[in-house]
């Protein structure tokens, strides 16, 4: 079990306890402002309804969290230790210090900084070389992005170290090879942040017309292809150099105003803050953050079944995740209902029952032999006939395993029974399929070859010295069988 220390547990310090608790760590918190231990609980809570939600497997089990009275108890064992505090050099160069005196050597300390080079956090440090940057982006639990920022003093190894951790924890470190003040993003978002409060001040346009402007038209195409790739499309056939040739001249007319900054008075800051207030006053900041959360796990889901950009990142990672166990009766699906799995009425949606049945077959397949290299070689099932019984509700967030039993694996059926199951192990849901085999060239049925064939009566063999379920063979309407 890895131990890491989170000092600072602010927005940024209460993410990364989540990213690493949820991901199996140990995780011990040290913040001494009053109220901090229940404002890390509900980033926790909201952490824990949309990080598993985003894989088909579930994670691990969740490391000990420990809420530590000091900086030392806190970082005494810790494998990483995560600075989150406040952007201050002075407080940072602090905290350090102390986390030097009570780390082990071995331990790798992470920056959270959004602007601060490593050679400015080292300043004055015992151990210089183990102390890097590892700058999140917020909601950390969710974002993949980490810059990891090393210095000169920084040895390749600890830097391969830091990447190779956070990428088991789910994430994408992007490794920022020339050290400059605030990083690569950061630099990338003070632009836009700064041309904002030019547009707000000049009264240009409300805060709300501004993130309007972001969320409806570019904010999306950067999700997904950031800019040069979506600025090379835009060039059309020609790509780039034409895209350079059409808009480069603009870049001399006084189309921004970065070069100038606007002053930061008390009117601006009323103006924004005014602006803001009447544009999202109306809900608590926890339910804007379920409201982004629910968002990006859709977002990213979308992105993975595409396998682009971020998308990519969770479908590397749910690959490490252990599959489920085969068991007397396999497990096909264990994993945690996302958010947008629900509906109106507060619980899981009935088509997304199916889709579990539906992802329990698939595995099954897998499990004979039937992969995606013997589908591209030309053979598969396709169902014919589901049936689902709805038993029980299920909510976001909750847990569920699925087990699959072979009712007949003759020829060219593959007749299965799903049981769904719940918290607790309740049973919510039966699903009973049959699927025929295919001939993908001819789109027929035909039987399969030997070894599925052969893998499928193994289980069919095991299978059949189970009790035939209750409620397999069942029509619609039909009352449950009376208990003998
Ligand atoms: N908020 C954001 O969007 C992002 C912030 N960051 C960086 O993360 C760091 C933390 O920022 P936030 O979490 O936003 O600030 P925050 O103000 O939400 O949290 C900082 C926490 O540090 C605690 N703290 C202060 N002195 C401490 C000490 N001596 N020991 C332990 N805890 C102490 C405070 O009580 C507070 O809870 C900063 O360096 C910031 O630049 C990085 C990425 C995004
Ligand atoms: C505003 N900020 C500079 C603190 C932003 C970041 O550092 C990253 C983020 O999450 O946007």
């Amino acid at each position: 079990m890895s131990r890491a220390a989170i000092v600072g547990g602010g927005v940024i310090g209460g993410g990364w306890a989540a990213r690493f608790l949820l991901n199996g760590w140990d995780v011990a918190v040290c913040d001494p402002a009053p109220g901090a231990e229940d404002r890390l609980k509900a980033v926790l809570a909201n952490a824990r309804r949309s990080l598993p939600s985003l894989y088909d497997r579930a994670l691990p089990p969740e490391g000990r969290l420990t809420y530590c009275g000091t900086l030392a108890e806190a970082v005494t064992g810790a494998d990483w230790v995560q600075e989150s505090v406040p952007e201050q050099l002075d407080l940072k160069h602090r905290v350090l210090a102390e986390i030097e005196a009570h780390a082990p050597n071995a331990a790798l300390i992470g920056s959270s900084t959004s602007g601060f080079t490593p050679t400015a956090l080292q300043e004055g440090a015992r151990r210089p070389a183990r102390i890097l940057v590892a700058h999140p982006f917020n909601p950390v639990y969710l974002l993949p992005l980490v810059e990891v920022v090393p210095s000169a003093a920084t040895p390749s190894d600890l830097v391969a170290r830091a990447m190779e951790t956070l990428t088991s924890l789910g994430m994408k470190p992007l490794h920022v090879r020339h050290e400059i003040d605030a990083h690569i993003a950061d630099r990338l978002l003070e632009s836009v942040w700064r041309e904002a409060l030019w547009l707000i001040r000049d009264g240009i346009c409300t805060t709300r017309e501004l993130d309007d402007a972001i969320r409806y038209g570019f904010g999306l195409r950067w999700a997904q292809m950031g800019l040069f790739e979506t600025y090379r499309i835009a060039g059309g056939e020609d790509g780039m150099a034409h895209f350079m040739g059409q808009f480069g001249p603009a870049l001399a007319w006084p189309w921004s105003r970065l070069t100038d900054v606007p002053d930061f008075t008390p009117d601006l800051v009323e103006l924004i803050a005014g602006q803001s207030d009447a544009q999202s006053g109306h809900r608590t900041i926890r339910e804007l953050e379920r409201l982004r959360d629910d968002n990006l796990v859709g977002i990213l889901r979308a992105l993975r079944k595409q396998g682009a950009a971020a998308g990519a990142v969770i479908a590397a990672h749910e690959a490490t995740l252990p599959a489920p166990e085969p068991a007397p009766l396999p497990v096909t699906v264990a994993r945690a209902i996302p958010q947008s799995w629900t509906d109106y009425n507060g619980h899981m949606n009935e088509a997304h029952y199916l889709e579990l049945g539906a992802q329990a077959t698939d595995r099954f397949m897998e499990m004979i032999g039937c992969d995606a290299a013997y589908i591209a070689s030309g053979g598969s099932y396709f169902t014919v006939e589901n049936h689902l019984r709805y038993l029980a509700e299920l909510m976001a967030g909750d847990r569920v395993t699925v087990t699959t039993q072979v009712l007949d694996g003759a020829g060219k059926k593959l007749h299965l029974f799903h049981r769904i199951h719940g918290p607790e192990g309740t049973l919510a849901a039966t699903m009973e399929t049959l699927c025929l085999h295919m001939d993908l060239a001819t789109r027929r049925s035909a039987p399969p070859p030997d070894r599925i064939g052969a893998a499928l009566t193994a289980f069919a063999e095991a299978h059949a010295a189970c009790p035939k379920p209750e409620g397999a063979g069942r029509h619609v309407g039909q009352r449950p069988r009376a208990a003998p």
